[in-house]
């Protein structure tokens, strides 16, 4: 059996936007108008290579709910099963959500920002919970909306790394994602800069200091191919390939150039 996963980050937020640079991680900000434009060139690569989803993924956050909307209605498909999911939110950025990269930079140097930023098992400052960006008394984070996977409680998460991500990150994969890669499915996930870095260290065996290097685009679709090993489980055929490599590598520098 083989099947196909297409990875993505949502499309430009009005916070990653050069001129406002602020971090979001759960704070619930929306697209810019090119952050809308990117999402139906992914949409419109996705037609292009007769990649159609069978179901899509998204995290509880508005960019990238609008950017799955906006991909499948590109490919005429806005009618396929969707599962949203805090588990495939950004990571929590912690104190750091709604300051600007440029008053960290100052505050911590070059250096200890760019561990925040992008280390592997650094957490940022954790944020207070009167902080009007955390998330505590948000409805989409109440016990009821919980998925039962484990018993970790997205209402007091308080700052995260990338190693907090994949724990959180890991149930859900076992559970709703790899089934259906196992089932033959092509899968389509919208989700945010951290956990693509997070299924990029996964699915290519990227170890914990390579992976700082790693920057994701906005609005560009990556796809791996599976197969499925002996036992039915699903087993990735080499590494992702981006549907418009030429996007992506301005969308890699682009986020890059954020933190500097
Ligand atoms: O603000 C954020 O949540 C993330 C992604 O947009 O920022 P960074 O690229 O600095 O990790």
């Amino acid at each position: 059996m083989t099947s196909q996963l297409i990875v993505m980050r949502h499309g430009e937020s009005v916070w990653t936007q050069k001129s406002v640079n602020r971090f979001a991680g759960w704070v619930d900000v929306p697209l810019t108008e090119r952050g809308l434009d990117q999402a139906r060139h992914a949409g419109q690569l996705l037609k292009e290579s007769g990649l159609l989803p069978d179901l899509v993924f998204t995290s509880l956050l508005t960019r990238s709910i609008v950017t799955a909307n906006t991909v499948l209605d590109l490919v005429d498909r806005a009618w396929i099963p969707v599962e949203r999911t805090w588990r495939l939110n950004e990571r929590h950025y912690g104190a750091f959500q709604g300051q600007t990269r440029p008053a960290m930079l100052e505050r911590y140097g070059q250096e200890q920002f760019n561990i925040y930023r992008r280390s592997y098992d650094v957490r940022p400052p954790a944020i207070e919970t009167d902080s009007p960006y955390f998330q505590g008394q948000d409805p989409r984070y109440a016990p009821a909306m919980g998925d039962g996977l484990d018993s970790r409680n997205p209402a007091e998460i308080r700052a995260e790394c990338l190693k907090d991500l994949l724990i959180r990150l890991n149930p859900f994969w076992r559970s709703r994602i790899a089934p259906n890669l196992a089932w033959g499915r092509t899968v389509l996930i919208v989700t945010h800069g951290s956990v693509v870095r997070s299924l990029i260290k996964v699915l290519e065996d990227i170890d914990d200091k390579d992976i700082r290097s790693i920057n994701v685009p906005n609005g560009v679709p990556m796809v791996y191919s599976f197969g499925t090993d002996e036992d039915g489980n699903p087993q990735v055929q080499g590494p992702g390939r981006y549907l418009d490599q030429q996007a992506a590598n301005q969308g890699m520098a682009e986020t890059a150039a954020l933190g500097r």
